[in-house]
């Protein structure tokens, strides 16, 4: 809906009315064609100004409305009706104008921005572009270059940096609406010729073609196969070599193609998935509305190893005041060098000071005595983190909330170690810790709401994608990992080799292929979780027996590497080669191929050819069943969490929607059917072993994942 009042006489004053961020409903469309009309037909009125409710423009076209079936007055006769007008109209800019938001604005001919407002055309991020006349306006208004950044990417501006770049006319510290019904009054009467957008030539860089081929060039190697960055490119490029209708016609041409593909519901679907993870909710049915966060001013971190460091940084750039413990006096000085450069550097690239003095640090854990919250980030071995957990309660005061940024371990053990259990959960952080968005938090059977409130806030503080996951072996991210790199270690059994594997996983659109993943996060740390779960000790050579660990078929082929001291990148040696230990270009390894085929020969396996289909279908239905097993277990809530945390902390393909949805979306009758063909093939592997989730909903004729929690809820009532 639209509001229409007339303000100081002469000013017409349309506000968006669309709680929370005044999205451009079918209602709000239709509000707005109609109230212009009211304007520009009173005589009385003069000038024109566009705001939103409550402080926001707004937030662009209505996600929610997106489908098939849309109604309502379309974006682009309206904006152009608002263009085309004879009174000026000046659009009031507060909190945000993205996308279809910000286009509205770029229809009206004067821009008043609000110097906290953000400004953006990121519809790319929803596999879509700016469809309503933004990619064809915005090159017009700031060169081709600038919009090509704004647009390719869909980052928001500052007000000022918009103003630097022409897309605004003022910013102002005061209040916006009355600025600009100022600045509306002082135009009324002007001459509007120079200020519609859509006339003006779009200005020409030199070398227009080697422009184009050259950001074309590097859109599509980090779009990983996305589709909207590509057609982002067409678009803008038609507004700098076509006439305005032109490239109108051709960027609703490239929306078309967008608009119905996969891609943009993968990303719609993280969209709101992101969003729906943050109402998080145990399944006591505790959630924010009935468990209330404990205040966190100052925070300690426990081991100053990377994670520890990154942890540091992330909760300094926060704002909380921190006290960072190492035992190790060499160790101490080392990571205080570490953060602190790092600090600088991020405060640098922000243009702000470095917030050096927040961080306290100490080799002695009583300095964590008036802390509020505790993260241990020691190294990963229960009996150290047990040690440190009781020292812990022996020093922190009542009710600080003990967290530990394990991976894997089990964290109720440790809660067992604390005269208060319910105060103990689980924060894994993914490194770089201060880098990387996502965070599981981890509830055990005696967490209390409040600390898994407490940790959630933080998280969201800190601008992490924060998730609530159960307590289980690895949790959600890592347990399904397991059955991803078992297939891979299978495949290599086979007759793959890591290129083979990693090229076809990267195709797919992960950022790094397993095998060069593990290479940058290090061979050991699997291997030593392997050895702790008693699977990597060694065995005989060779035999059937080498590859049988627990009754279970098993690759000994990690461990192997492992013995040989290949750890990766550090080690300058894992599944790739590297020039020297830390350097990260991978190259193809003689050595490692020639191991392979020692280790087939050794076995007696036969190396046989497999295709990228294969690779896909092993690796990663096996890791899509093991996620149906978690939410069977009830560690994640819906499909929903599992994705946002794939996407955000395991490098899978945005444009995919996580693996969760990419299962629904290649039809979960196919997956079922292919893990029941891989099982009677393998059928001493059980990740392989369709689970019975999924064998329901299948049965249940395959419902839209939105759907599947009534299943799963049905699942567990009848348990
Ligand atoms: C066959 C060819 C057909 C072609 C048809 C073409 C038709 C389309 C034409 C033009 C299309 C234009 C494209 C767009 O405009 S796409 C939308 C672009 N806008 C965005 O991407 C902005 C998305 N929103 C945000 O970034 C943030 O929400 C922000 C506005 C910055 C506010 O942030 P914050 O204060 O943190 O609040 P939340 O993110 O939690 O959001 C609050 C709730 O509002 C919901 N929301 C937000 N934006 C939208 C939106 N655009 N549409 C619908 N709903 C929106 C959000 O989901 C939260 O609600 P909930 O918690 O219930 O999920």
């Amino acid at each position: 809906m639209a509001q229409y009042t007339r303000v100081s006489g002469i000013v017409g004053l349309i506000t968006l009315q669309n709680p929370p961020v005044n999205a451009l409903s079918a209602a709000v469309r239709q509000g707005i064609v109609d109230k212009v009309e009211t304007a520009l037909s009173d005589p009385k009125v003069k000038s024109v100004v566009i705001c939103g409710q409550n402080g926001i423009f707004c937030g662009g076209a209505d996600i929610k409305e997106f489908g098939p079936k849309m109604s309502g007055p379309p974006l682009i006769p309206m904006i152009h009706a608002i263009e085309a007008a004879n009174k000026p109209v000046v659009a009031a800019i507060e909190g945000s104008a993205l996308g279809g938001g910000l286009e509205l604005a770029l229809g009206c001919h004067y821009r008043i921005a609000h110097s906290k407002a953000r400004l953006g055309l990121p519809e790319v991020t929803l596999g879509l572009l700016p469809a309503a006349g933004g990619s064809q306006r915005l090159p017009r208004l700031i060169g081709v270059p600038a919009a090509l950044d704004l647009i390719t990417t869909g980052r928001h501006v500052t007000a000022a940096e918009a103003l630097q770049l022409g897309i605004v006319d003022q910013v102002t510290d005061n209040n916006t609406v009355d600025a600009a019904v100022k600045f509306a009054l002082s135009v009324a009467g002007q001459s509007l010729d120079a200020r519609r957008i859509s006339t003006y030539p779009c200005p020409q860089p030199s070398h227009l073609d080697a422009l184009f081929e050259e950001v074309m060039q590097k859109v599509r190697q980090s779009a990983r196969g996305a589709m909207a960055p590509v057609a982002c490119v067409q678009a803008v490029r038609a507004a700098a070599t076509l006439p305005y209708t032109q490239g109108l016609e051709r960027e609703k041409e490239l929306m078309a193609t967008l608009f119905t593909s996969g891609q943009a519901r993968a990303l719609q679907y993280i969209f709101f998935a992101q969003r729906a993870v943050g109402r998080w909710r145990m399944p006591s049915g505790a959630g924010w509305d009935t468990s209330k966060h404990r205040p966190v001013n100052k925070a300690a971190v426990i081991g100053l190893g990377t994670m520890g460091q990154g942890i540091t940084v992330a909760l300094a750039q926060t704002g909380l005041s921190v006290v960072a413990i190492e035992t190790q006096e060499k160790q101490l000085m080392k990571a205080k060098q570490a953060v602190s450069s790092t600090l600088e550097r991020g405060a640098k690239r922000r243009g702000v000071a470095p917030p050096l003095d927040r961080i306290s640090y100490s080799q002695n854990i009583q300095a964590v005595a008036d802390v509020d919250l505790v993260i241990e980030a020691v190294f990963e071995d229960m009996g150290l983190k047990m040690e440190v957990f009781q020292q812990l309660s022996a020093v922190c005061k009542p009710g600080t909330v003990l967290c530990t940024n394990t991976s894997a371990l089990d964290m109720d053990q440790l809660a067992s170690e604390t005269p208060n259990p319910e105060l103990v959960v689980g924060m894994h952080f993914f490194s770089p810790a201060h880098v990387m968005k996502l965070l599981e938090v981890v509830y055990g059977p005696r967490s209390s709401p409040q600390a898994v409130a407490t940790a959630m806030q933080l998280g969201k503080k800190m601008g992490k994608a924060s998730v609530v996951v159960g307590n289980c072996r690895g949790f959600v991210g890592n347990r399904m990992l397991m059955p991803y790199s078992e297939q891979a270690f299978f495949l290599l059994e086979e007759g793959a080799t890591p290129e083979l594997v990693d090229r076809a996983l990267e195709e797919f659109g992960f950022s790094m292929g397993l095998f060069r993943m593990s290479d940058l996060a290090g061979l050991d740390v699997g291997w030593r979780v392997r050895k702790s779960a008693g699977l990597a000790e060694p065995r005989e050579a060779s035999g059937q027996s080498a590859r049988i660990r627990k009754g279970y078929r098993y690759s000994p082929i990690a461990d192997l590497i492992c013995e040989q001291g290949r750890f990766g990148q550090k080690t300058g040696s894992g599944w790739y080669q590297y020039d020297k230990p830390g350097s990260r270009v991978a190259r193809s390894d003689p050595w490692l191929h020639s191991f392979l085929e020692q280790y087939r020969a050794r076995h007696g396996l036969v190396a046989r050819s497999i295709d990228h289909q294969e690779v896909l279908e092993r690796c990663l239905y096996a890791m899509i069943n093991e996620g149906f097993r978690i939410l069977e277990d009830g560690i994640a809530a819906g499909p929903e969490d599992i994705d946002v945390i794939y996407v955000f902390g395991y490098g899978w393909p945005r444009h995919r929607g996580g693996p969760m949805f990419y299962a629904s979306m290649v039809g979960l009758a196919k997956v079922l059917e292919r893990l029941e063909h891989y099982h009677q093939a393998h059928p001493d592997v059980p990740y392989l072993q369709p689970c019975s989730l999924l064998k329901r909903l299948v049965a249940s004729g395959s419902p839209p994942v939105h759907r599947w929690r009534e299943v799963i809820k049905k699942l567990h009532s009848q348990l």
